[in-house]
């Protein structure tokens, strides 16, 4: 054993690396920065011990920088870091990382998916972080009426029965089809003038131009054309059909809201240098001004009293809107814990399901044999028509014929392509976090559990079994009838298999039936009726995804342009 220097020693030791490096401040920089670094990379590299009962710790993967750890690997390209730690970690099935000092373990394998999504709430749980999320991103006042959040919740969620199950969700799907039929002839209208211009068109910046065979074609940015015409004809059928014609230019908002999300998740003011944050916080408010409107004409209509001109149509406000009312007037809720509330159904309504609409109509288009496939399937139950011209002014196409219940049952190719984009084109994260100690156990007693500790984040990763290689042949290649499967008399079905785009547990999606419904129709009524080609005769190239919270965006260029099919002639 050494005996430690007198103090006396130590100081002429402190004295004389002082005296060494006062002269050189960013060689001394230098060798504490690399001193850190070794430290950190040393400590974090330790694995903690296997629990008594033989539950291993989740490994964590060592990283330099204290405090900030993984997260600028993140930052610059989260994608091929998370699918790289998967490829080292996978016989674990999970890996931890360390963001900001905070611990936050992935799990990649089904079997520690379903376990954390349905692992008891008293272990780990959402709550807290929806909780967060709805006072940081959607602006309800928590300090104020946290509690009665608290005590809505389980009427909330009670709620969310119309978008899952009949009458609700059959009530929902015929007024959305109802309005595809409306619509789907002025998904571009050729109109040069702005005015003329529906309010998707006005979005995506159409042009008209001609194309080599001297027709008429409209250029459009195809993201926008098509979530924001999706979104015209969905939303009406949650939030009523006043809410959108007083205030059209609100789903700009929920874009831009939506690029901003995990900037406003962070909880940083308005006044932050970062232009996308200040964006989010102006839509944010712009969106919520809307809703306080609609909220008080709500309130007014339930009580029987006249709520205003520009309010005549709230008896079609959907029943989960339409119910909340009911429970925001008996919990005495503010105008802004309402709108907030509202915002937080929007956003969740709308962020997905438009954009995957868009990824699966970029692939479709991309591949003319699968859309003539695609086209051949869905026509007995989607038939789009071009009434015969009996005066100069010849009549707009026409959807003849719309069977919602044919096209969801008897089109696995296009269901197939509809799960192929959730499992390329998507990745959902569902998100818990620990509330003490515990063994997280899979049904499946060969597969080992995992340690987690109180405090620790959880999250499912699903696009990285989703993009697995040991799971999907070829994973990274869209495969449109990859998830048919035929039966003994030779018919096809496709189903989701292992994939779990919508979470899981009591916090799963509560739109997945809404969603899987709208999203064949609006793909199957458009292939229908519109042609789509790449500008200028060009080659078709798909645009590289960029990170959102589930189904990803683009900030590549999405320009098309769309003519109106040959369609066959019918008697006005
Ligand atoms: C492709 C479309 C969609 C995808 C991929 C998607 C995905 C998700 C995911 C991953 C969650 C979180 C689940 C978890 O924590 O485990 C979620 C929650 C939710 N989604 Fe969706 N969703 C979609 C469409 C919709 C639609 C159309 C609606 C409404 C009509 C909707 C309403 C909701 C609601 C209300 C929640 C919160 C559930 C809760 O608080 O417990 N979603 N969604």
């Amino acid at each position: 054993m050494t005996t430690p220097p007198p103090p006396n020693t130590m100081a002429l030791r402190a004295n004389a690396i002082y005296e060494a490096f006062s002269d050189r401040p960013v060689l001394a920089l230098a060798i504490l920065l690399v001193i850190t670094i070794a430290i950190t990379r040393l400590l974090s590299s330790k694995q903690a011990d296997q629990s008594p009962n033989g539950a291993k710790p989740v490994p964590s993967v060592p990283y330099t920088l204290p405090i900030i750890g993984h997260l600028p690997s993140m930052i610059y390209d989260a994608q091929s870091f998370t699918r790289r730690l998967r490829a080292l970690y996978h016989p674990s099935g999970a890996y931890s990382l360390n963001f900001g000092g905070t611990v936050h373990n992935i799990l990649f394998s089904p079997p520690l998916a379903t376990a954390l999504v349905n692992v008891k709430s008293e272990n780990a749980s959402e709550l807290e972080l929806f909780r967060g999320i709805m006072g940081k991103v959607f602006g309800f006042p928590l300090a104020s009426e946290g509690h009665k959040y608290d005590e809505a919740i389980i009427g909330l969620n009670a709620l969310y029965k119309n978008f899952m199950s009949e009458p609700g969700l059959g009530d929902m799907t015929t007024r959305t089809a109802q309005l595809v039929k409306e619509n789907l002839a002025s998904f571009v209208t050729g109109s040069k003038s702005l005015v003329d211009q529906m309010i998707w068109e006005r979005n995506a910046d159409v042009e008209i131009k001609t194309n080599a065979k001297g027709e008429k074609v409209v250029e459009a940015n195809f993201l926008d054309l098509v979530r924001d015409w999706s979104a015209t004809c969905a939303n009406p059928s949650i939030i009523g059909s006043d809410f959108g014609h007083n205030y059209p230019e609100y789903i700009r908002d929920l874009w831009t809201l939506d690029e901003g999300f995990l900037l406003l998740a962070t909880g940083l003011p308005r006044w932050f240098p970062i232009p996308a944050l200040t964006r989010a916080h102006i839509a944010r408010k712009s969106v919520t001004d809307k809703l306080l409107a609609f909220e008080t004409a709500m309130d007014k209509y339930v009580a029987g009293e006249d709520p205003g001109p520009d309010w005549r149509d709230l008896d079609d406000v959907g029943p989960v809107v339409r119910g909340r009312i009911d429970l925001y007037r008996k919990k005495d809720m503010s105008m802004q814990a309402r709108a907030a509330t509202e915002l937080a159904l929007l956003w969740a309504a709308n962020a997905n399901s438009n954009p995957l609409v868009f990824w699966m109509l970029e692939r479709i288009y991309a591949d003319k044999a699968l859309l003539a496939l695609l086209r051949e399937q869905v026509a007995p139950y989607v038939r789009a028509v071009q009434p015969r011209q009996e005066f100069v002014v010849p009549d707009a196409p026409r959807l003849e014929k719309l069977d919602i219940d044919g096209l969801c049952a008897n089109c696995p190719l296009l269901k197939s392509c509809y799960i192929e984009c959730l499992r390329l084109d998507a990745a959902p994260w569902s998100l818990k976090v620990a509330k003490k100690d515990f063994v997280l156990s899979p049904r499946d007693k060969e597969v080992q559990g995992i340690v987690l500790r109180k405090g620790e984040y959880v999250h499912v990763a699903h696009d990285l079994h989703n993009t697995d290689p040991n799971a999907f042949e070829d994973p990274e290649v869209f495969k449109a009838d990859r998830h048919v499967k035929y039966d003994e008399n030779g018919k096809g079905s496709a189903e989701m298999g292992s994939m779990r785009p919508y979470g899981g547990g009591h916090s799963m999606c509560k739109g997945r039936a809404f969603a899987f419904k709208e999203i064949m129709i609006f793909a199957a009524s458009i292939i229908s009726m519109w042609d789509v080609d790449a500008p200028n005769g060009g080659e078709w190239k798909l645009p590289k995804q960029r990170k959102a919270t589930a189904v990803y965006g683009t900030a590549d260029s999405t320009r098309v342009w769309v003519k109106q099919r040959q369609l066959p002639v019918v008697q006005t």
